[in-house]
């Protein structure tokens, strides 16, 4: 990492530290996320350096861009080099509203999710289908367009491995697919979407309690209360839709590109 100065450490990402950092050839700053490699079995090696490969190639003004990775051999430390966002992520600016009993008006939740709704567009038509796996408001970043990002690196870890168990908070955004060990597809992001729509309005997630048994209850039975009443009855219907306990049921990426709301973003876009 001798090209990078390190300027803050300014977070964790999943299973990883995550700095800021300055290249020293043009005073360019990025993030580097750190990962340690030493405890991956060699598949879980060789898998993460094929799933940072596929992410080089994202190139979407809503995906936070993957440039470059390094491997310290001596500290046995993988670095990942991405795109900086000086708005930080969406989890600290929704801590910040409910701190100051402030809502996000809803002109600005449909701005936000319709960025998202286009970059799960971009990884899930590719040829080589990607799931995001972890679609949350700390993996959102702000910058002049929002932008997705640190996409479960996890899913090659297999689950033995002690890395993969490293990954820490509660799951409040997983589907009940996933509660009942089905494979996650990508109704599990749409789910997740359904999550982060509901937080974006209620500044809590949708399903809360105080042990794993009972989230899961909750998220099995879809039990959720309503948003704050200043938000549309269409806000309640596509939530509704995206945390539809039966997958088939969920809308697609299409679906949610096609709503009112977003169709008449892109077609400004264009
Ligand atoms: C207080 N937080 C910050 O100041 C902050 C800022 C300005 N940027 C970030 C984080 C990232 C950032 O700016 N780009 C990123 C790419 C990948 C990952 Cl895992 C994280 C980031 C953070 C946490």
């Amino acid at each position: 990492m001798e090209a990078y100065q390190f300027l803050d450490n300014i977070g964790k990402g999943s299973f990883a530290k995550v700095y800021k950092v300055l290249r020293k050839a043009d005073q360019k700053v990025f993030v580097a996320k750190e990962m340690e490699y030493g405890r991956m079995s060699e598949k879980e090696k060789q898998q993460l350096v094929n799933e940072v490969n596929i992410l080089r190639e994202l190139k979407h003004p809503n995906i936070i861009k993957y440039y470059d990775r390094i491997v310290d051999k001596q500290t046995q430390k993988l670095y990942i080099i991405m795109e900086y966002c000086e708005g930080g992520d969406l989890a600290q600016f929704l801590k910040k509203l409910k701190k100051d009993k402030e809502y996000l008006p809803e002109e600005s939740v449909w701005k936000i999710f319709s960025q998202i709704v286009q970059a799960l567009c971009e990884i899930h038509k590719r040829q080589n289908k990607i799931l995001h796996r972890d679609i949350k408001p700390a993996n959102i970043f702000l910058d002049k367009t929002v932008k997705l990002g640190d996409f479960g690196l996890a899913r090659m870890l297999n689950i033995n491995s002690e890395f993969a168990h490293t990954q820490v908070g509660t799951p409040y955004y997983m589907s009940p697919e996933l509660i009942e060990d089905h494979k996650y597809n990508e109704k599990s992001d749409i789910w997740a979407c359904g999550c982060l729509l509901y937080e974006m309005c209620s500044l809590q997630p949708p399903f809360q309690a105080q042990n794993y048994l009972a989230l899961a209850m909750k998220i099995k039975q879809a039990q959720f209360d309503n948003v704050p009443q200043q938000y549309t009855s269409e806000m309640k219907r596509v939530i509704s839709w995206c945390l539809s306990v039966n997958q088939d049921q969920r809308p697609s990426v299409d679906d949610l590109l096609n709503l009112p709301r977003i169709s008449i973003r892109l077609r400004e876009k264009r």
